[in-house]
């Protein structure tokens, strides 16, 4: 009997991009990075506001590239901050895009994921999907411990491409993933860095809420004491501090833009401040790292660098230096989003999997 050929529409809002991609089966037709620069995106005073602007942006880009979406079979979107949940391919309910339009557990653009792909799939009477997204939560109980009693340390984290890219290393160098242990560094608008043991990711930094690296839009952990104070100093609202945590902290705030890119001609031009943030990005990337692989007892088997800035080879190498006395690092730059999106929906289309149903917060248990 003849496999019928879905194609999938799938849909990967990130905090610097749009990525869009079309797949027929595993086959990718068509695939198309938007960039947004930092003014236009800070224009948006809440997440949810950008809702109109992404979708138009990837029904025209669509529309350009003459790519008929009336034959769809679903559509499926990157996962936002929701609850906590087990990894996997969750169909978007009522009670995914409530959490989603709220931003249950915070802003981030991949809260338009979900909304989007349901609102396309709807008007043409398919199912839509997310999967793995940014809430996965598979930490150890002795990770989730933050030093202070009143807050505990979550797992938001590049889940989907982390994972992806550690199953992928795994084969090319001849491991299971559920056998080895990686540091997977993700390096986009965030940057977090996980420890995947034994197929789980046992600790993370919350790579949105103020934890890790810096990052392009990103300021990571800043002194907790200092932000006490410029938060009780009445020069700002709650607001003001959240976009410059979020959205203008790291290179934004230092340098005016989230694109590592111009970082670098800047650099190039001369520019010795744009050397020194950018060196000391990357000083903390390796820091992180080192910190990861203290979970492990140092027994890494390798240190995955992947997202856009993997791309930049200075910045890599500023990296590596710092930590491949640990173990091998390999680069694998960019992100395999938009593949493991489609193979997550097309799991379920093919009935090799069970489609799961939000909210499921069953925590990954370790022994
Ligand atoms: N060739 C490159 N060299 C250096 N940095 C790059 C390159 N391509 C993309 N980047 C940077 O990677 C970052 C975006 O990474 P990406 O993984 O696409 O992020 P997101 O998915 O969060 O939008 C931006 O700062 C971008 O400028
Ligand atoms: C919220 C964690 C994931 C993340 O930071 O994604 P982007 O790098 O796409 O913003």
């Amino acid at each position: 009997m003849q496999e019928i050929q879905h194609r999938i529409l799938v849909i990967n809002p990130g905090s610097t991009s749009t990525k869009i991609g079309i797949f027929d089966g595993e086959t990718s037709i068509f695939e198309k990075t938007i960039r947004h620069d930092s003014t236009e995106i800070g224009s948006y005073a809440n997440i949810i506001d950008q809702y109109d602007f992404r979708k138009r942006t990837i029904l025209k880009s669509l529309d350009q590239e003459g790519m008929n979406i009336s034959k769809l079979s679903a559509v499926c979107g990157r996962g936002g901050l929701l609850r906590p949940i087990e990894g996997g391919t969750y169909e978007v309910n009522e009670q995914m895009l409530r959490d989603l339009k709220k931003g249950y557990s915070g802003q981030h653009a991949s809260n338009l994921g979900g909304i989007i792909a349901y609102e396309i799939a709807s008007g043409l009477n398919i199912p839509s999907f997310i999967v793995d997204p940014v809430v996965v939560d598979e930490l150890d109980d002795i990770a989730r411990i933050s030093g202070f009693s009143l807050i505990e340390r979550k797992s938001i984290f590049h889940a989907l491409n982390q994972k992806a890219v550690s199953y992928r290393v795994a084969k090319e160098i001849g491991m299971k993933y559920e056998e080895s242990t990686f540091i997977v560094t993700h390096m986009g608008g965030g940057i977090t860095v996980g420890v995947h043991k034994n197929g789980r990711v046992i600790d993370v930094n919350n790579g949105l809420h103020g934890d890790g690296p810096f990052s392009p839009e990103r300021a990571g952990t800043v002194p907790a004491g200092d932000l006490v104070d410029l938060c009780f100093s009445g020069d700002y609202y709650r607001e003001e501090v959240m976009k410059k945590l979020v959205g203008q902290g790291g290179l934004v705030g230092y340098l005016g833009t989230n694109d590592a890119v111009k970082v670098e001609k800047m650099i190039e031009n001369g520019n010795l401040e744009a050397k020194k943030v950018y060196e000391a990005m990357a000083y903390q990337v390796a820091k992180e790292i080192g910190a990861a692989s203290a979970v492990v007892f140092g027994k890494v088997d390798a240190i995955i660098l992947t997202g856009g800035l993997a791309y930049g080879k200075e910045f890599v190498s500023n990296i590596t230096e710092r930590v491949n006395w640990i173990a091998d690092v390999i680069v694998q730059p960019g992100e395999n989003e938009l593949q493991a999106l489609a193979e997550g929906a097309l799991r379920i289309l093919r009935n090799e999997e069970q489609v799961k149903v939000y909210p499921n917060r069953k925590r990954v248990e370790i022994k």
